[in-house]
């Protein structure tokens, strides 16, 4: 077994990791709270879910164990962005099953009967998944500090003066504590970004979903986000990254999903599925990123 296979105890080693702002304290158990003994973090099986009729996932089958990093990559609309959105709930699932921590999303399991989520589930339940998108969506006004420390005080209900302790600690972990108290215009775009990371990882996720956190960045920039992300994944954080990074993937990555059409076509370990793809549509999707080519 090489080290890309090695999987979560891959991440027990790389605890070891001396690199300012990396944990060493353990994860703790990252299932939820309605989660069976070794139940993954996220079971999708035969996912469907579709706009005004036309249907866009066509029955995805997913898995992500704790601790694990799975990633994915398909052409541009094969339905990455909305499967992702269905995980923490911003999108509704329309066939099939979808587990994330511990819950049916959406749904609750009562007398026998599946009852619809309350917007105040909804929002529970969101409160332990963080998400990055290509967008940072900083507020502008505030600075980096305020911006991290803003969910913790509005949504968890800690004191300001705690939640600024906290959200200096996140910027710390992303690498700008000393940029603390700029504003997102004095920032770059990757800073700004690490600043959007740190805001999700302020309220203590158990789960980590990154929607192409590179693809608005100059390319200069995009190493160090995704040095931010190995450092979280070196932690041991869940995590699902929508990425065209394929390097990254490959690197990273426990495991790699590849949608084209609303499914998942394929699915493996990174280094076996970049070096040797079995379906036709993964091949033709690698050899256009590695052309340099936007992926259609
Ligand atoms: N809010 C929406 N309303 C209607 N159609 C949508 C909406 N969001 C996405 N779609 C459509 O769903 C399909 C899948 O989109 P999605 O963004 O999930 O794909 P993707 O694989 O993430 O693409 P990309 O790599 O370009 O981000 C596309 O055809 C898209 O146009």
């Amino acid at each position: 077994m090489n080290a890309r296979e090695a999987g979560p105890e891959r991440r027990q080693d790389r605890r070891q990791d001396t690199r300012p702002g990396t944990r060493t304290d353990p994860r703790p158990d990252t299932r939820g709270p309605g989660a069976a003994p070794g139940e993954p973090v996220v079971l999708a099986r035969d996912v469907r879910m579709g706009y005004g009729g036309v249907q866009v996932l066509n029955g995805v089958d997913f898995t992500v164990a704790p601790g694990e990093v799975s990633c994915v990559i398909g052409p541009s609309g094969s339905g990455k962005s909305t499967f992702l959105r269905c995980l923490n709930g911003l999108e509704p699932v329309l066939g099939g099953s979808l587990r994330v921590l511990g819950e049916e999303v959406g749904h609750t399991l009562r007398d026998g009967r599946y009852h619809p989520w309350t917007p105040k589930h909804f929002a529970a339940f969101r409160r332990n998944i963080g998400m990055v998108f290509q967008r940072f969506n900083l507020f502008a006004h505030q600075s980096a500090l305020d911006n991290v420390a803003c969910g913790p005080v509005h949504v968890l209900g800690l004191a300001p003066a705690k939640a600024r302790e906290q959200a200096m600690e996140q910027l710390e972990r992303v690498g700008l504590a000393a940029h603390a108290h700029k504003r997102p215009h004095q920032l770059s775009g990757g800073q700004q970004q690490r600043v959007a990371i740190a805001r999700a990882l302020a309220m203590n996720p158990a789960l980590m979903l990154f929607d192409e956190p590179t693809s608005a960045l100059d390319p200069e920039l995009v190493d160090e986000v995704l040095e931010v992300m190995r450092g979280l994944a070196a932690d041991g954080m869940t995590m699902v990254v929508v990425t065209h990074e394929i390097g990254f993937a490959g690197e990273v990555g426990d495991w790699l999903a590849f949608f084209a059409d609303g499914v998942v076509v394929e699915h493996g370990r990174p280094a076996e599925l970049l070096a040797d793809p079995r379906h036709e549509r993964t091949r033709a999707f690698l050899s256009s990123v590695r052309a340099g080519k936007t992926p259609a």
